[in-house]
């Protein structure tokens, strides 16, 4: 060894030593205050813990080094000020991970755990448990005779918060105990923001321009912890129970796996993946099974938790100052990773939106190797301020496409500039030339290049062809793909072009289907114009709309002549779809597709749109939900529309009857809160007939 200067505090430790244990633990302490008391990490977990075992590793190479306050002698943070604290009547503890994500790491814990117990091999195998690490907060909540009086957070262990106005609000936590609850049972166990949940909550977020999520965990942990219990209850959070705190008039089970039945029968959600067996290879086995199920699981785990079964032993195997002896977590790999940008590129999608893609450097995370991410759109660019050059966070879990989650400002390089999209794409869409605008109602920029667009192209014809539309039987999605990718088909247009040759050369294509597509083709062309209108894709305009500017406009040549003020006489057409149905004709490319379905004999009565009604459901409007006993939803909707009726998706104070079926949906608890008529299928019959 070196000899050279040596500390003062530390005698038998080297200086440089020293200095390095500070700097992991000032780092460790500015991670652990942004985790625990901002709800808003800088670096992702993976890393926290790459800095965390440095530290161990440190302090286990020089046990001289280590301090009681040194955060591996420590839990979790301080508590928030602004909450009240709780002093939890037995200490909430961590658990150890076990560093090996192999299957090793099973073998290893359990080796442990036979040598703290001074067992020999013949003494035969360990009852362990096994279950899930969820990746949430932990929650001590505390029942006194079957109502829940307190629920605080962990804290630093011996102390949390009190988050009980905010737990109220979770459904899944009982508030009353089933009948037979101890006099004082506390439950111990994780809430959590489902994936779909997060998704969702998120994918509201982004629409309507406002901050998201960062992942579940920080969902779930920032809601719990909010002074307004409305906040947290805004957003959707779970829990599952996973052990006791202290308990009084109970006879405890004896086994881990015998207080979580019996915690499921008092009624709280217990998670159905966990198992007991004999010996670390059940709980290998276990670690393998779940690792292979991960990604179709609907909410975050990082891990699984080993426990040894019996009671008894856990109270024989005792704890140290952070961790019981008797619980290891065996992780998996890391949903989010540190990795560096280095470029942003765009994608055409098929509704024309052009979104932003990270080009990553490559980097292993959710247990694949990632180098592209998704950014979404121009304001999660500003908001998050990524920038090319980052050090950014990665997250990539379940099936959901990998995401870049934030930026670490700390690594930012000098120099980098702000992003903005349509000035990298110069305003143009990459794949057609077309001008690229961004709507300021919009998250998206978006091409205008319409049926031109060959990113637009196939998702146009598979709409141009639908039922609804020109039903063309036959063009689903292989031929579109094949006839597109083969330049077939270069606009709608030349599908009216198509011969028996080229269409019978095709895969999978046999003259007599080749010789059918055509006579569907032919037959298509004679359409109505309220379809032609649908059939064009025009952004913002379902069936409905194209029924009413079919009605209001009659002829092609007025409906493209018709301006945004002119648009909005239509009944039902606001600024925002006035300006698309513009936006579309005004784009020359547009014009001249149309021009050319006409040219190839797309045709259609011009009086159709306005054929009269019976009036009889003029002005009403109706919201059909649940299935009906003899007609279809179509069927419905076409009768109601043809004596003059509207049909709308949601039920609002405007609507004037909702038809309910069997399994009506929220819609008819909806239309129920609201005092809305409610009508069945003989109802509306009646109704139909005057
Ligand atoms: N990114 C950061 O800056 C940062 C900062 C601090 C901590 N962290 C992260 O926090 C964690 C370390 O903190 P920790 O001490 O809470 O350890 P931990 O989260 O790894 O393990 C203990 C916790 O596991 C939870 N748990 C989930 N399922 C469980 C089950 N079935 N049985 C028992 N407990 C279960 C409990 O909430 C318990 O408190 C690490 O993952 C670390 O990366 C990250
Ligand atoms: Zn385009």
């Amino acid at each position: 060894m070196q000899v050279g200067l040596f500390s003062e505090h530390h005698p038998e430790v080297p200086v440089e030593v020293v200095a390095q244990a500070d700097q992991l633990r000032a780092k460790i302490r500015q991670y652990d205050h942004e985790y625990y008391v901002l709800d808003a990490p800088s670096v992702p977990d993976s890393e926290y813990d790459r800095v965390f075992r440095a530290l161990k590793a440190l302090e286990e190479a020089h046990p001289a080094l280590i301090v009681p306050d040194s955060p591996t002698q420590r839990v979790g943070g301080a508590p928030m000020a602004t909450l009240m604290p709780v002093r939890h009547h037995l200490p909430m503890l961590s658990i150890e991970t076990e560093t090996d994500i192999s299957e090793q790491g099973a073998y290893n814990f359990d080796a442990r755990v036979r040598k703290k117990l001074g067992l020999l091999a013949e003494d035969g195998d360990i009852e362990y448990a096994a279950e899930l690490k969820f990746d949430g907060l932990a929650l001590s909540l505390r029942y006194e005779r079957g109502s829940l009086v307190q629920a605080a957070t962990r804290g630093d262990g011996e102390v949390g918060e009190d988050v009980t106005h905010n737990i109220r609000t979770i459904r899944q936590i009982p508030l009353q105990l089933h009948a037979g609850a101890p006099d004082v049972l506390e439950v111990r166990g994780e809430v959590y923001m489902s994936r779909p949940d997060f998704e969702r909550y998120n994918a509201r977020q982004r629409e309507q321009g406002k901050p998201t999520l960062v992942n579940p965990r920080n969902g779930a942990a920032g809601s719990i912890r909010q002074l307004d219990p409305r906040l947290a209850a805004q957003r959707p959070l779970s829990f599952f129970a996973y052990g006791l705190g202290q308990t009084s008039g109970w006879q405890v089970p004896a086994t881990h796996e015998q207080v979580l039945d019996a915690l499921q029968v008092f009624g709280f959600p217990v998670c159905r993946e966990r198992t007991v067996g004999l010996g670390a290879a059940s709980l290998a086995s276990f670690h393998q099974a779940i690792a292979a199920k991960r990604d179709q699981l609907t909410y975050d785990i990082d891990g699984v938790v080993y426990k040894v079964n019996r009671l008894e032993l856990q109270r024989e195997l005792g704890f140290r100052s952070r961790e019981p002896n008797w619980a290891v977590a065996h992780k998996f790999p890391a949903q989010e990773e540190l990795t560096i940008l280095d470029n942003i590129e765009v994608q055409v999608g098929r509704t024309g939106a052009i979104t932003p893609v990270a080009r990553l450097q490559p980097v292993f995370v959710g247990g694949v190797t990632v180098t592209n991410a998704t950014l979404h759109n121009q304001d999660e660019i500003d908001r998050k301020d990524v920038r090319i050059g980052d050090t950014v966070i990665v997250r990539r879990a379940g099936d959901v496409i990998p995401e870049v989650v934030s930026v670490v400002m700390e690594r930012r390089p000098v120099d980098t500039q702000p992003y903005v999209l349509l000035e990298a794409i110069r305003h143009q869409c990459p794949v057609c030339g077309s001008h690229a605008v961004r709507l300021p109602e919009e998250a998206a920029v978006r091409c205008t290049g319409g049926l031109f667009c060959a990113a637009q192209r196939k998702q146009a014809i598979l709409h141009f062809a639908s039922r609804r539309a020109m039903d063309i039987e036959g063009l689903g999605e292989k031929l579109v793909d094949q006839l597109v990718d083969g330049q077939w088909v270069k606009t709608l247009a030349d599908i009216y072009h198509l011969d028996l040759t080229t269409l019978s050369g095709l895969e999978r294509m046999a003259e007599k289907s080749a010789q059918n597509l055509l006579d569907a083709l032919q037959a298509s062309k004679q359409t109505t114009f309220n379809r032609f209108i649908y059939a064009l894709g025009i952004r913002n305009v379902g069936e409905a709309t194209a029924k009413d500017l079919a009605r209001h406009f009659g002829k092609l040549e007025a409906l493209q002549a018709a301006d945004i003020e002119v648009l909005q006489q239509v009944a039902d057409v606001g600024p925002v779809v006035a300006r698309s149905i513009a936006e579309f004709f005004a784009e020359t490319h547009n014009r001249e597709i149309i021009a050319r379905l006409v040219q190839a004999g797309v045709q259609w009565e011009e009086a159709e749109g306005r054929q009269a009604s019976t009036g009889l459901l003029e002005g009403k409007t109706f919201v059909l939900t649940g299935t009906l006993p003899t007609m279809s939803r179509d069927e419905a909707k076409e009768r109601i529309e043809a004596a003059g009726g509207k049909v709308s998706g949601s039920v609002s104070k405007k609507t004037s009857y909702v038809v309910a079926g069997s399994d009506a949906g929220s819609k008819l608890g909806k239309a129920e809160e609201l005092g809305l008529s409610i009508l069945d299928e003989a109802g509306l019959l009646g109704l139909l007939a005057g």
